[in-house]
């Protein structure tokens, strides 16, 4: 594959900000990443991606549940036939929903739902530095895109989501969105330099929750805004569940706070204005099985017969959203 053939990569945000940044620690660590992205492990999604290089679009709308790019008239046959089997090698598709050149995907997890639950509780995006750490295949990052942020920069280690990524960006090719190999642990290296971090769906999968926050609070502008949101289990004390090996079937599971040992966590990592605007039991129709998803979801992973549990026997999953302020 020709390595042209990607938009916007290497992420060149680093001469515009250089002068805030860790520039040569960064070069270094994504340096040691790129080969991810050439591997053997990844070469179908590469291969996906340039099957359908040559397509661009004009047209895209991410202002509603499903992100819209491109009209199916806009592609001939052949085209047709190619960029469906270009989403088809992204199965499962775990984050959306899209609406790709006319074909709908309904993801695992319904993405839009977290979004419309978080965007009226945040400060406007308009003109700011925007993290979003482990932002996948950048669901999120494209529907920022409604709100004018200056740029906004995707931590996402996984390099299958690089080229999920890619997929979309390439049809649209947004120069303020900048996809990263990094991972949350890199995020020091960006001193005092975004104003509204988003930390969705990561802290749990942490063995440090308390030291990654302390980690995100240092890359935010003072006065910036960290919005979380994780998963957790009910109860009123400030306790966490630390499961003995898999929790919901998933591994690399930690630590799974209460409400208020969320929020405590928040406090002691040094963050102000600490507000929890969303509590509730995870739903069957957030995270399910679809026909872009055709594998087990969170049905499979409660007790069938108590859906307070999973079927490991732990208290079933909460998300708990919360934004705070350095
Ligand atoms: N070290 C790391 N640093 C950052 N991200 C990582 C790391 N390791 C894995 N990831 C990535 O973090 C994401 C976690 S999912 C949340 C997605 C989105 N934010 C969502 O809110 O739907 C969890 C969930 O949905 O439960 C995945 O994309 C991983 O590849």
């Amino acid at each position: 594959m020709e390595r042209e053939a990607i938009a916007f990569w290497p992420p060149d945000y680093l001469d515009e900000f250089g002068s805030l940044l860790n520039y040569v620690a960064i070069l270094e660590v994504r340096g040691d990443r790129q080969p991810w992205i050439w591997s053997d492990r990844v070469q179908p999604y590469r291969a996906a991606v340039q099957s359908v290089y040559e397509l661009k679009t004009e047209w895209f709308d991410v202002s509603e549940a499903a992100i819209r790019v491109g009209k199916a008239h806009e592609l001939t046959p052949k085209q047709a036939e190619q960029w469906m089997a270009a989403l088809k090698t992204f199965c499962p598709w775990k984050k959306g929903p899209f609406e790709l050149f006319g074909i709908p995907i309904d993801a695992e997890w319904r993405s839009d739902l977290k979004w419309e639950r978080i965007l009226p509780h945040i400060q406007p995006l308009a003109q700011r530095k925007v993290a979003d750490i482990g932002c996948h295949n950048g669901y999120f990052m494209f529907r920022m895109i409604h709100e004018n942020p200056e740029l906004v920069i995707g931590f996402e280690p996984v390099a299958k989501h690089f080229w999920n990524f890619q997929l979309i960006q390439n049809l649209i090719q947004q120069p303020n969105l900048y996809f990263e190999l990094l991972g949350v642990e890199h995020i020091d290296l960006y001193p005092n330099v975004f104003d509204t971090i988003f930390c969705l769906g990561i802290l749990y999968h942490h063995a440090d929750p308390i030291g990654l926050l302390r980690k995100l609070r240092e890359a935010l502008e003072p006065g910036g805004e960290l919005i979380i949101d994780c998963q957790g289990i009910p109860g009123e004390e400030a306790i966490a569940l630390t499961p003995r090996k898999r929790y919901a079937q998933a591994k690399g599971i930690w630590f799974l706070p209460t409400q208020s040992c969320l929020e405590t966590w928040i406090a002691r990592a040094g963050f102000t204005d600490i507000h929890c605007f969303y509590a509730e039991p995870l739903s069957l129709a957030e995270q399910r099985r679809t026909a872009w998803a055709d594998i087990d979801s969170l049905k499979e992973f409660l007790n069938p017969n108590d859906l307070t549990r999973t079927i490991e026997g732990y208290p079933a999953p909460w998300r708990y959203y919360v934004r705070a302020s350095k």
